[in-house]
Order: structure tokens, then sequence, then C-alpha cells
């Protein structure tokens, strides 16, 4: 089948719901509690990015995920269930509330299709432990968010899926499918993604300078001895003399960086959303990819400045040794729980429009049995955001960072029926609201870090979400030194 119309697809699934309704209507009154009912059709192509645009003030909890160089896009609105967990313990909480809920559900999945059966958008805070700062409310230390509705395409086939609760008494079926029509009405809709005409007011959190004492101050500490990496991030604050519009954001992202894991999730009136670079890891079957991904040079501007730059960043002892640090901790950390784990010999070149980095693919094969979350509670965080050894460095950064991470640099990415998801390290993003984002980016520092270049390195980083969010030319430089320089102010 190459795909129906969304009418003939609505009256397919209406029909499929109804029938597997009355069953888990039976199972919950066995139970005692309520059963997910989760039906996927195939659809005629269409682009999900334009269903998340079409849900603004519509539904409250949109998601967007994407990597657009695979083709794989979706889209989720609603929430036909969600869960929400705080502390340390937060990705076993989450794990073991979205093994109960799918455990007994009643699923209707062509296994052929993208992102088929129930299918649960994920964030967690960097670290629960940290100073809550308040900009981050909604956005929960762990969230799993089920959609009502959910479209996705892997660039060839395009499914549709809908999801609902049946409790043991009541059946609430008819509101989740009268919502979940109300939502599957917008995916007729068209969307082209508007012109984005900012005018941006950028400002540090911090006030100027601080940023780079800070930076010698971990210099100092690792020279001492104590600690070998430590990551760094500045939280720059825009604002917009126009709306700011998430979903023209998200476009422009997926057209200047192909190759990065493109996501969003809108609470209300706020969204996080970024195009991150770095997988943390994914797990197909028992298949296990995870990524080392640290050491940074800008891109040139002409080719053989460009391979220079590469060059140089390859053979760069400080940048190796920052890297090295965090493929050292993946490989232990995944050798604990996964057999045939394996390491690229040597790291290479990953370049994306704004910068280049240094890159190691890791592969191994999972216990069966094994979740996707059971790997990313091991890995978050890695030194590429955290740094070694992991306490003392989560330590020295609550005590000195001065700002609230929120779900920066923490696992962003998705879980599905059977436990198996990819996540995303969650950089190159921004907290945006209607008027004022928080744009954040990190470095990683060791003992031979200078804290200027750190600081022109999170710049470099910056500059992805902020042209998505429009700046132009002089709003690209967020430090008070390059503006100084350039005479801006
Ligand atoms: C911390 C960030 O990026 C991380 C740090 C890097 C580095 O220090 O070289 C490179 C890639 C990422 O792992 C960020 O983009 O905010």
């Amino acid at each position: 089948m190459l795909g129906v119309s969304v009418a003939t697809a609505a009256l397919a699934q209406r029909a499929r719901m109804e029938v597997l309704a009355e069953q888990a209507r039976r199972r919950a009154r066995r139970l005692g509690r309520s059963v997910l009912v989760s039906v996927t059709t195939e659809l005629k192509p269409r682009d999900p990015l334009a269903l998340f645009a079409r849900g603004v003030g519509v539904t409250h909890n949109r998601l967007f995920w994407s990597r657009p160089a695979d083709g794989l896009a979706v889209a989720g609105l609603g929430a036909a269930w969600s869960f929400a967990a705080s502390g340390p313990e937060r990705f076993a909480l989450a794990a073991q509330a979205w093994r109960e809920l799918v455990a007994h559900a009643e699923v209707a999945a062509d296994p052929t299709l993208p992102f088929s059966g129930p299918m649960a958008a994920a964030g967690f805070a960097f670290d629960p432990d940290r100073p809550a700062l308040g900009h981050w409310d909604g956005f929960a230390d762990g969230l799993l968010l089920l959609p009502r509705l959910t479209l996705a395409t892997d660039g060839q086939r395009t499914s549709l899926t809908v999801n609902g609760l049946v409790g043991p008494t009541t059946s609430s079926i008819q509101l989740h499918l009268a919502a979940a029509r109300r939502l599957r009405d917008l995916l007729g809709r068209t969307w082209r993604a508007p012109q984005i005409d900012a005018g941006l007011e950028l400002r540090d959190a911090l006030p100027p300078g601080v940023w780079r004492a800070m930076v010698a101050a971990a210099v100092a500490e690792l020279r001492a001895g104590s600690l070998e990496k430590v990551v760094l991030a500045r939280e720059v604050r825009a604002r917009s003399q126009s709306p700011f519009d998430p979903a023209a954001t998200l476009e422009a992202l997926r057209r200047d960086y192909p190759d990065t894991f493109v996501f969003a999730l809108a609470r209300g009136g706020r969204t996080f959303l970024g195009a991150s670079p770095e997988r943390l890891v994914s797990l197909q079957g028992r298949t296990v990819a995870a990524s080392s991904l640290a050491g940074s040079a800008p891109r040139g501007s002409r080719p053989a400045e460009d391979a220079a730059l590469g060059q140089a960043l390859l053979a760069s002892p400080k940048d190796r040794v920052e890297h090295a640090v965090v493929t050292r901790m993946l490989l232990d950390a995944l050798r604990e729980v996964c057999a045939d784990v394996v390491a690229a010999p040597e790291p290479t070149l990953m370049r994306l429009h704004n910068v280049q980095h240094l890159f190691t693919p890791l592969t191994a094969t999972a216990a069966s049995g094994t979740s996707i979350l059971d790997l990313v509670a091991r890995l978050h965080p890695t030194p590429a955001l955290g740094g070694q050894p992991r306490e003392a460095a989560l330590a020295w950064i609550r005590q000195h960072e001065r700002l609230d991470r929120g779900w920066y640099g923490a696992p962003v990415g998705w879980i599905d029926a059977q436990g198996q998801g990819e996540f995303a390290v969650a950089i190159r993003s921004a907290l945006v609201g209607r008027y004022e984002a928080s744009l954040f980016a990190g470095a990683g520092i060791v003992a031979a870090s200078d804290p200027e270049r750190e600081e022109r390195e999170t710049e470099i980083k910056l500059r992805a979400i902020l042209g998505a969010l429009g700046a132009r030319g002089a709003e690209m430089f967020t430090t008070e030194a390059q503006r100084t320089q350039r005479g801006l102010r």
C-alpha cells in the first residue's frame, strides 16, 4: 500500500480503535487500572513539521524529532499519557512507568512502518541536584510524553498513530477519539515556514568577564590535579521584537544542519528545541550505537583553510585529551552491560555548518531485555557535558557555573513499546518563549585550556541556534569582547 488519504485512514482507525477499546475495557476492569490503546495506519506522505506547526494554540504538548539527512521525522500532538519524575532515580522511574503502561496495551501496529505503535518522547534534566532557577517550570527532571497523535516518516513511508487510555469503569476512549479527530483535522492543512524576521537583542546571563574568570578558576583546579576535565556552559538571553516561531526555527535548523538531530518539545508557551550533532545512545534490537564527540574547531571560509583547521584539530594534544576522556568513559560504561563493545580506532572529523568536532563512533550488543533508558541512565552525563571524574566535575559545576542548565546537555529522545529508541544530547539548544529565549553552549575544559579560546568556542557553537532564531550579522556576536572589538558597543 502506498498510503491512503487522511479520511480513509481515519475511518479505518476508528473502527479498529473501537474493537481494541472494547478489549481494553475488559482488561482494564480485570486489572483495576487504565489500559492503553494504540493504532497505527499508513498515510500518504506529508511533512510532520507542518503538523507540529499547525498544532500551535490547539494543544499544550507538541513534539518534533528528526534526522533530516536520513529522511526521518516525527511529530506528536497532545498527551494520551504522561509521566513526570524527579530526583536522581528519574531514568529508572520513567523506565518502569513505561514498561507497566505498554505491558498491558492493546496495540494494532504494522512493524514495517516507521515509528509504528506507541512511542513516547522523553526528556530529562541535566542534573536533578542543581540549583533550580525557575524558568524550566514544566520541564520535569524526567518526562515521558505519549502523544494522542503521532505522524512519522522515514522518507519512504508515512505512519499515523492514535493513542488513548481506556479506564476500568467509564471509558474515556470517546474523549480521546474526539480529541484525536480534532488534531487529525490539522493534518490536511498546508504549511509553509514563514520568513524569520527577528531583530534580536542579546545579553549574557552572567556579567561580562565572569565566565572567563570561571574558566580560569577551573583551569587552576585542573592543573592542581583533582579533576581531569570539566565542561562549563554559558547562557545567552535573546529578546526579539516579533514573536519567535519555533516551527520556522526548526525548518531553518533542518535545512542548515541536516546531519544533526533536530528536536523540539513545546509545553504551552515555551519550547525547548535544538539541532544536536551528538547521539548519546540508540538501541535497535540488541544493537547499541553511541558516540564520543568532543574537541572543536571553527570551519574555514575557504576549502584549504577549512582543511587546515581540521588537520590542526586532529593533531591538537589538548583536544585529543578532551576527546579521549569521553571515549574511555563510554567504553568502560558500555562494557559493564554490553558485549562486543567497539570504538573506532582513531577519531575522525564531524563537520557541521558552523563548527567541526572530533568524533568516534562506538557500537555494542546489549543483553536481551535491556531498555534504551537503562543505557541512558548509565551513560548520562558523559564527560562531553559533565566531566571526569563524573561526581567531582558535577559538584564543581553545581558550585561555580551559576546557571540552571535545565534540559540543556541532557538526554532527549524517544522510546518504543519494545524498549528500543534513540537519545541525543540536547546541545545547540534553546528554551524559547514568545519574545525571550535562553540559549546554551558549553566547552570542555582541561588543564591546557585558555579561557578566551573557550569563550570563542561557545560563540561558534551558539551560532547554529542564533541563526535559526533569526539573528543576522552583528547579532551573531554574543560576547562583550567580540562586540567591543567590532565597535558594536
Ligand atoms: C557542550 C557543548 O558541546 C560539547 C562539547 C564539545 C567540546 O568541548 O569540544 C564538543 C561537542 C559537544 O560534546 C555544547 O555545544 O554546548
